[in-house]
């Protein structure tokens, strides 16, 4: 049976449920990026490739609210990392799918949904997870996954607990477990800086000043 996955069977969720700790723990998401919160730039690149979106955050629940998503803690307060998101938008979800993107990356794909659910269908997956050029300190520049892109099925819920429930922290252990098709975001024309993230304020500076 030929299917598509199409905009209004996505829910978007936003990761911003981190320590930021090496931007010296501030809420990371919302630091602002050229004058506009980084989240919200996150939001307004992805609301219109999904059916709607939502916020997993920890701290400044109602400022992450005013952008006009539905906001969710983690249901542990002990920051297990992004896959507690995960678990989160899994659980509220009511689309057959969920796409994580974290809130840390200002310039992600405007067609990210279309290419992983066109992947994921043509692969008959559970999961397609992005993957990216990058360039490392030697200059040597490698297709990585990142992780945090993923789109998966919401009935992935229950393995998502029994995996979380048992301390696993890594989402690469966790997507291995099931049909996992991996993207490459390379094709001619695709943003090099797409898949940027900031974990500092240089960061955040440099991406800023970055050529568009
Ligand atoms: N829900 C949740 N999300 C997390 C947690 N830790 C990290 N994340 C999210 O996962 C994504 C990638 O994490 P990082 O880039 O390391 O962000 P961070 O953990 O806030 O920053 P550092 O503390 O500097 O590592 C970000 O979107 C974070 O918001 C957590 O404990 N819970
Ligand atoms: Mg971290």
């Amino acid at each position: 049976m030929t299917h598509s996955i199409e905009p209004q069977d996505i829910t978007g969720l936003i990761l911003a449920g981190g320590r930021g700790s090496r931007m010296g723990g501030v809420d990371k998401g919302l630091q602002n990026f050229n004058g506009i919160p980084l989240a919200l730039h996150t939001l307004m690149r992805l609301g219109p490739q999904v059916e709607t979106v939502m916020v997993n955050a920890n701290r400044n629940l109602s400022a992450y609210e005013s952008f006009g998503a539905s906001v969710w803690p983690d249901a542990s307060a002990d920051f297990a990392g992004p896959l507690s998101g995960f678990l989160v938008g899994l659980e509220r979800a009511e689309t057959p799918y969920v796409l994580t993107v974290p809130c840390d990356t200002p310039r992600l794909p405007l067609d990210l949904a279309e290419r992983l659910a066109a992947a994921m269908v043509r692969e008959n997956a559970d999961i397609a997870m992005a993957a990216a050029p990058e360039t490392d300190d030697q200059g040597q520049t490698q297709i990585r996954t990142q992780p945090v892109f993923c789109l998966m099925k919401i009935e992935l819920s229950e393995s998502l607990v029994k995996f979380t429930h048992a301390g696993g922290r890594k989402i690469d252990a966790w997507t291995a477990q099931h049909n996992t098709v991996v993207v490459a975001f390379d094709a001619p024309g695709d943003d090099p800086l797409a898949f940027a993230n900031v974990n500092t304020l240089n960061e955040l500076q440099a991406l800023e000043n970055a050529a568009p």
